[in-house]
């Protein structure tokens, strides 16, 4: 376990400070069903969410935005175009692009989108479960997948079969990285164990609770803020904040909830509650990080 007063950690507090003082504009093209928790994790972050994606002003937002968050939950032709002008122009102007390739693998539609955004344009960060992760290295055409059995999709979930456990790391740790190599771009895998790779070195972190995948969107919540992060930080340490604070909040939230009996109800709200509370000395005292071969 890496220690809290590391030089890692110590960038992560910095990067929330970094957050918290330049409010980075968050550009989010994402899906109706979580569109609202994304805007509300990202304000709790301390960054300013604009949710919108008429193909016809999403060059001029990413003009003014820090960050672009694509997320493909629930698309419509028009939000596809958007998505594809809105990544193309974020590479013009250098604006840090951060996607969600929610259910990719399930439909040829959502692989194709997914390969045009990562053939067409500069993606900084993908973020997505482990079915969403592999299915991804499967359309590259990866090696260290092509001799594993494709687990059954699951829609927006992850399968079973393709969860992260203790069991599982170093494999998935495996896949993670080398798609992070091979794309050139951080990939975060989330799960009951997170997986944050830039090709080269490869974290996990053990944070989170149960409850967490038993609301929706607490995946596209956590790309929203690394979305945030990224705006104003390196994309591997925006990318590691983000899923390290997702993971504390959640864990302090699951825990209180168990604690009153209460439901996911009230998780749902004591989750934004603690991204909008969460500090140095909480981050210092609950992170449970560490680096993977
Ligand atoms: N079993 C678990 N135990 C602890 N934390 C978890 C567990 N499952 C997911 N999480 C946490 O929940 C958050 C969302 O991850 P998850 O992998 O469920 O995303 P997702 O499948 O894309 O979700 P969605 O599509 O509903 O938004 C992450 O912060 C992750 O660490
Ligand atoms: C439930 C659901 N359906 C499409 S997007 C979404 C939110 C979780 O990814
Ligand atoms: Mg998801």
């Amino acid at each position: 376990m890496i220690k809290a007063n590391s030089k890692i950690i110590k960038d992560i507090i910095q990067a929330l400070e970094n957050v918290k003082n330049n409010i980075p504009l968050t550009h989010c093209i994402t899906n109706y069903v979580t569109i609202n928790d994304c805007a509300n994790a990202v304000l709790a972050i301390g960054g300013s969410p604009m949710m919108a994606d008429d193909p016809e002003e999403v060059e001029e937002f990413v003009e003014i935005a820090d960050t672009l968050v694509i997320n493909i939950g629930k698309m419509s032709q028009s939000q596809i175009e958007a998505m594809i002008i809105g990544s193309k122009h974020g590479m013009e102007t250098n604006t840090p692009v951060v996607l969600d390739p929610v259910a990719v693998g399930v439909t040829e539609l959502r692989n194709n989108l997914v390969l045009k955004l990562i053939n067409e344009s500069k993606i900084g960060v993908i973020r997505g479960n482990m079915s969403e992760i592999k299915a991804i290295a499967r359309l590259v055409e990866l090696d260290e997948i092509l001799s594993l059995n494709k687990a059954k999709s699951k829609g927006v979930d992850v399968s079973e079969d393709d969860e992260i456990t203790k069991a599982n790391l170093n494999d998935n740790g495996t896949i993670v990285k080398a798609l992070a190599k091979k794309l050139n771009i951080i990939i975060i895998a989330s799960g009951a164990i997170d997986i944050i790779s830039n090709g080269t070195t490869t974290y996990a972190c053990e944070n989170g609770d149960p409850i967490m995948p038993k609301i929706t969107g607490s995946g596209c919540m956590l790309t929203s803020i690394i979305g945030a992060f990224c705006g104003v930080n390196d994309p591997f340490i925006g990318g590691l904040a983000g899923t390290t604070i997702m993971g504390i909040a959640g864990e302090i939230a699951g825990q209180e909830v168990k604690k009153e009996n209460s439901g996911t109800g009230t998780f749902r709200s004591k989750l934004v509650d603690y991204l909008y509370k969460i500090d140095e000395q909480t981050i210092e005292e609950k992170i449970r990080l560490y680096k993977l071969e």
